[in-house]
């Protein structure tokens, strides 16, 4: 499936760069992690612990990156040119879970790099890896890291014990997920469900544009929306004193660069589904006939998808029901 080609540009977090881990990093990540404060708190991590060791298990990283396995960065302080601490993720796509770790060398400890790191890290994955949620561990007596999960949106969900090989037993742990709903940009806190206040209906109207071999055009909601990640037919709010079909030939055009006249849609079906701040009503559109190749307008990834592949791809819940509909259209 063409969503695993995840490129990986060097995110961005203040005077922080988080880039892929490379093999001359070992020098600089040995002389950091290999410090008893630091190795205490990773389960995985023996102390000492040997260089050829870390050598195995960069080149490996490495090799997992490039198949789409796992993501480990190094955090380099732009000010000191420095590479002060290292975070990654490993997916597990049949779960479409990231497991995420992550560390700071010591003499950096009390800047806030984790947070912003986590941050930054967790909202790129959510929107761009194919993952639902982030699961993190943390040992019990790490209040630094509990905390710095907390304040990243993470929920703890359970405990248990962990082995870990530096102190050669077994600690309690307490295991932390983070969902999509948990990062929301600009959403303010929401109000306690109510049953006595009505949700505001939100207008919104989309396409599922098919070509001629039977596929339709799927968006992935970009970083920086709400539910960035998730995949959608293209297509916006209808604005005040506007038609749906108006609407949808506009966003079209802003959004995949597309040209569409108003008597080439179908209405199809359409959704009415309730989100927990609003609730939305969708017309859904056919179109088999546009001008322009679609191109991402709005830095969303776009995917042309087979009915067989439909099943693979993370759409809005409001869209599930349309997934039957649309694969008998299709074949
Ligand atoms: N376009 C689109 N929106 C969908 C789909 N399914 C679904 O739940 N939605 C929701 C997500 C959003 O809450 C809302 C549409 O918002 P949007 O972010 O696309 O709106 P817009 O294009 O006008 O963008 P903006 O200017 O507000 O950023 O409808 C879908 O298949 N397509
Ligand atoms: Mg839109």
């Amino acid at each position: 499936m063409t969503i695993h080609n995840v490129s990986v540009p060097p995110l961005k977090i203040d005077h922080y760069t988080l880039r892929l881990i490379e093999a001359e990093d070992i020098h600089s990540i040995h002389s950091l992690i290999n410090d008893w404060n630091v190795v205490r708190m990773l389960s995985q991590v023996p102390f000492p612990y040997p260089k050829s060791l870390l050598e195995q298990w960069i080149d490996s990283v490495s090799k997992e990156s490039e198949e789409g396995k796992s993501y480990h960065f190094t955090i380099i302080d732009e000010t000191i040119q420095k590479i002060v601490g290292c975070i990654g993720l490993r997916v597990d796509s049949k779960d479409q879970i990231g497991k995420i770790g992550y560390w700071i060398a010591h003499k950096y400890w009390g800047q806030q790099i984790a947070s912003k790191t986590l941050q930054r890290i967790s909202t790129w994955a959510l929107a761009n890896l194919n993952i639902n949620y982030i699961r993190a561990t943390a040992a019990d007596d790490n209040m630094a890291s509990i905390a710095v999960l907390k304040k990243c949106g993470y929920q703890p969900f359970g405990q248990g014990k962990e082995k870990f090989l530096a102190r050669a037993t077994e600690q309690p742990v307490s295991y932390f997920l983070l969902q999509r709903e948990d990062i929301c940009p600009g959403k303010a806190p929401s109000m306690p469900p109510s049953s006595s206040t009505p949700k505001k209906i939100l207008l919104v109207v989309a396409a599922a544009l098919i070509d001629t071999e039977g596929r339709l055009l799927l968006a992935r909601r970009p970083e920086g929306k709400s539910m960035a990640g998730m995949w959608e037919f293209p297509g916006g709010k209808i604005e005040p004193g506007e038609t749906p079909e108006a609407a949808l030939v506009r966003e079209l055009k802003e959004e995949i660069n597309v040209d569409v006249s108003q008597s080439c849609l179908a209405p199809f079906t359409f959704a009415s589904f309730e989100y927990a701040d609003f609730h939305l009503l969708m017309p859904l559109y056919v179109c088999h006939k546009w001008n322009n190749p679609p191109e991402p307008r709005e830095n969303q990834q776009l995917a042309w998808v087979s009915a067989e592949e439909l099943d693979h791809y993370l759409v809005m819940e409001a869209d599930k029901p349309f997934i039957p509909l649309l694969k008998d259209l299709l074949f």
